[in-house]
């Protein structure tokens, strides 16, 4: 049984650079991507993200018959959003769209796995780096094959910290985002960095290059596989509210060690967008 999702967790690989190529073809495309909204007019959707789901899912069923799934593009289309204890694959086809379609580039294809609600691996490939990042539960992380290692540092005024502003613009969320963004950056620290993409965040905390991660926003695929990169990577994560991180809960703080993901955590004006296992659907 050592190996039972060994051959899950190959096929995500493979997926992943597959759907990586089709990333960067349509960056080549002449044509202009048609840009779609979902919950928000700067939560943006191509026909792109929807078409590397879909490839996806459909190869994994071809594999795996008996799995279930949580694909982003899929829970768009109405699909029930259910984390149950069958081997399940969380899918991101393309974290970063926006990035995706301003060529900013930092773009990843983000697939988690879990099964009895524990992930098992997770691979977030960043396609125009061509980095693919992998970890397995217990198995330590990996980038291209070489060994992940966190930072050591354990002093926030030495830290670099990943953030984001996620796709929401009412006043009061902005206001919060902000307060939290002006207390960090005073404490002081060294900077505030943001990929523009969750996974990758993640990968740069698991990778060494920033000390910590946070967002309130985010939901179970952007999260899901950079989860256990970073604590394969030997890092920690937990809600910002401070409590266990609950993929679920829509707030993250991955770090690389507790005592900066604590501090972070005083420091970050907290609040609660509606749970990912509470959401109607079409979010
Ligand atoms: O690009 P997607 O998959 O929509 O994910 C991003 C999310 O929409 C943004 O709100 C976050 O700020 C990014 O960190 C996500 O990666
Ligand atoms: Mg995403
Ligand atoms: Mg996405």
């Amino acid at each position: 049984m050592a190996d039972l999702w060994q051959n899950a967790m190959d096929h995500a690989v493979s997926a992943a650079r597959h759907a990586g190529e089709v990333v960067r073809e349509a960056l080549r495309d002449d044509r202009k991507q048609t840009v779609m909204t979902k919950s928000s007019s700067v939560d943006l959707v191509t026909q792109t993200d929807q078409k590397v789901e879909k490839l996806i899912i459909q190869s994994v069923k071809e594999k795996f018959p008996t799995h279930s799934f949580i694909g982003e593009e899929s829970v768009s289309a109405g699909e029930p959003l259910l984390l149950t204890d069958a081997p399940t694959w969380i899918i991101d086809p393309i974290d970063g769209t926006t990035n995706f379609v301003h060529t900013f580039p930092f773009i990843a294809v983000s697939i988690g796995f879990s099964v009895n609600k524990q992930m098992e691996f997770g691979v977030v490939y960043s396609c125009l780096e061509d980095k693919m990042y992998t970890a397995r539960r217990g198995r330590g992380a990996f980038c291209n094959g070489e060994p992940l290692q966190v930072s050591h540092q354990e002093d926030i005024n030495q830290s670099i910290i990943a953030a984001e502003f996620g796709s929401t613009r009412d006043a009061e969320t902005v206001d919060k985002i902000f307060i939290s963004l002006r207390r960090v950056l005073s404490l002081p620290v060294h900077g505030i960095r943001g990929a523009g993409t969750a996974a990758i965040n993640m990968c740069l905390v698991a990778s060494g290059c920033v000390e910590a991660y946070y967002e309130i926003g985010i939901h179970v695929w952007d999260v899901a596989a950079g989860s256990l990169i970073v604590s394969e990577a030997g890092g920690v994560l937990l809600d910002t509210d401070g409590g266990p991180a609950d993929l679920m809960s829509r707030r993250i703080v991955a770090a690389n060690r507790r005592i900066i993901a604590e501090r972070l955590v005083k420091e970050i004006e907290t609040f609660s967008p509606i749970r990912d296992d509470a959401a109607p659907a079409n979010q």
